[in-house]
C-alpha cells in the first residue's frame, strides 16, 4: 500500500468489533476522500441481507447505523475487490481458513492485512501475524489491539490502541487510515508484543472473572491483574516483545479492562464459571471468550519455553475440567512464598 491508495478498505468478519471497525475505516482516517468505500464481509446470506435493509447489524452491534459508504456483502471476490487494506476481524482460530478462501481474490494485490482478532492458533501455536505471513506471503501482516469494546468504539467514546507493522512507515500510514476524533491510535514496530498482549489478556481475564464471580474480593482481583501482569511480562520476554509494549496500551491497558470490565466476554465467562454456570451455559449466553480457545496453547507455549504462568495454567486446568474452581484457588494460595518480582 502506498499513499496513492484506492480509499477501498475490506472488513472481514461482521461481528461486534469488524462493525465497529468499518465504521470507523468508513469516516476515512486522518485524511478523508469522498470516495473511501468500505466492504464489510459476512459469510451469512441472510445477514448481509438484514444489514442491507436495515443499515444496521443488529445481530452484533444492535442501536449502530452502518455509514452509508460501509457495502455488506456476502462475495468474497466483491469484497476484496480493488482493497488497498484489509481488516481481518473474525475469531482468531478462524483466521486461517478466512485466508486460505481470500487467497485466489487478492492475488496480485499487496494489500496489507491487519490482524484484529486477539488470540494464539491452535495446532501450530502460532502468533496471528504468522499465520498471515504463512498463508498470504505478499500481504505484509499487522497487528491491531488495545483496549477497545465495539460498543464504546461505536459511540465514537475515547479509545487508545496500538497498530504494529514490521515498517513504521506502514504502521503509522495504517494508523492514519483508522483513527478518528475519538479513536487514537499509536503506531508501533513490535508486531510480537502488540499480539502477545491482546491473546494473553483474555486468558488472565477469566481468573479475573472467576474471583469476582465467587466473592472473592476487589483485594484479590487487583492482585490477579498485578500477577497476572508478571505472567505477560514474562511470557514476553521469552517470545520476543518488547517490554514498554508490554506495558502500554495492548498489554497493561487491555489486560486492566479486560479483568475490570463486566462487559468483557472474558471476564464475565469467569464470572459465570464462579458462579457455578458450566461452560457450555456460559458460552452459550456470552457468545465468543477468546481466552477459552487460547488458554491451552498459551499453557503450552509457556510450557515449552519454561515460563512460570501459575494463573494460566489454572485457567486452562479449570477450563479443561482438569481441577474444581476451589482447588485451583487453593492451589494458587498454596504456592511457596517468594520474592516479588518478574
Ligand atoms: N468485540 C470487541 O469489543 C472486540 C474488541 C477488540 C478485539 N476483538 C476481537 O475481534 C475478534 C472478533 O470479535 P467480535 O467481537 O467481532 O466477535 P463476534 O462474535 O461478535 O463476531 C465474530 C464474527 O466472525 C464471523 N466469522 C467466524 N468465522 C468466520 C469466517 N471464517 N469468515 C467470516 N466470518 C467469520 C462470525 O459469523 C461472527 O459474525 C475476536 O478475536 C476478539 O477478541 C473484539
Ligand atoms: O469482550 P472481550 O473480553 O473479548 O474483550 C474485548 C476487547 O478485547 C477488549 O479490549
Amino acid at each position: 500500500m502506498t499513499n496513492g491508495r484506492s480509499g477501498r478498505i475490506a472488513v472481514f468478519g461482521a461481528g461486534a468489533w469488524g462493525t465497529a471497525l468499518a465504521n470507523l475505516a468508513a469516516r476515512g482516517g486522518r485524511e478523508p476522500r469522498a470516495e473511501t468505500v468500505v466492504t464489510l464481509f459476512a459469510r451469512d446470506c441472510d445477514h448481509v441481507a438484514e444489514m442491507q435493509a436495515t443499515g444496521v447489524n443488529a445481530r452484533r452491534l444492535p442501536g449502530v447505523p452502518l455509514l452509508s459508504n460501509v457495502r455488506p456483502t456476502s462475495d468474497l471476490a466483491e469484497a476484496a475487490a480493488d482493497a488497498d487494506v484489509i481488516l481481518a476481524v473474525v475469531p482468531a482460530q478462524a483466521l486461517r481458513g478466512l485466508l486460505e478462501s481470500l487467497e485466489p481474490f487478492v492475488a496480485g494485490s499487496k494489500a496489507p492485512i491487519v490482524v484484529c482478532a486477539k488470540g494464539i492458533e491452535h495446532g501450530t501455536g502460532h502468533f496471528l501475524s504468522e499465520v498471515v505471513s504463512e498463508v498470504l506471503p505478499d500481504h505484509p501482516p499487522a497487528v491491531l489491539s488495545g483496549p477497545s469494546f465495539a460498543q464504546d468504539v461505536a459511540r465514537g467514546l475515547p479509545t487508545a490502541v496500538a497498530l504494529a507493522a514490521a515498517d513504521a512507515e506502514l504502521a503509522a500510514i495504517l494508523a492514519g487510515r483508522l483513527a478518528g476524533p475519538g479513536f487514537r491510535v499509536y503506531s508501533s514496530t513490535d508486531m510480537r508484543g502488540v499480539e502477545l498482549g491482546g491473546a494473553a489478556k483474555n486468558v488472565l481475564a477469566v481468573a479475573n472473572g472467576v474471583a469476582a464471580g465467587r466473592d472473592l474480593g476487589a483485594s484479590a482481583g487487583a492482585a490477579l491483574v498485578a500477577r497476572g501482569f508478571a505472567e505477560l511480562i514474562r511470557f514476553g520476554r521469552a517470545f520476543g516483545a518488547e517490554p514498554a509494549t508490554l506495558m502500554g496500551l495492548s498489554g497493561l491497558g487491555d489486560l486492566v479492562l479486560t479483568c475490570t470490565s463486566a462487559l468483557s466476554r472474558n471476564f464475565s465467562l469467569g464470572v459465570a464459571l464462579g458462579r457455578g454456570q458450566t461452560i457450555a451455559e456460559a458460552s452459550a449466553r456470552i457468545g465468543l471468550a477468546e481466552g477459552l480457545y487460547t488458554c491451552g496453547v498459551l499453557v503450552d507455549l509457556a510450557n515449552a519455553a519454561g515460563v512460570d504462568m501459575p494463573i494460566a495454567k489454572a485457567v486452562d486446568a479449570v477450563l479443561a475440567e482438569r481441577i474444581t474452581i476451589d482447588e485451583a484457588i487453593a492451589e494458587l494460595l498454596a504456592r511457596p512464598s517468594k520474592a516479588e518480582g518478574v
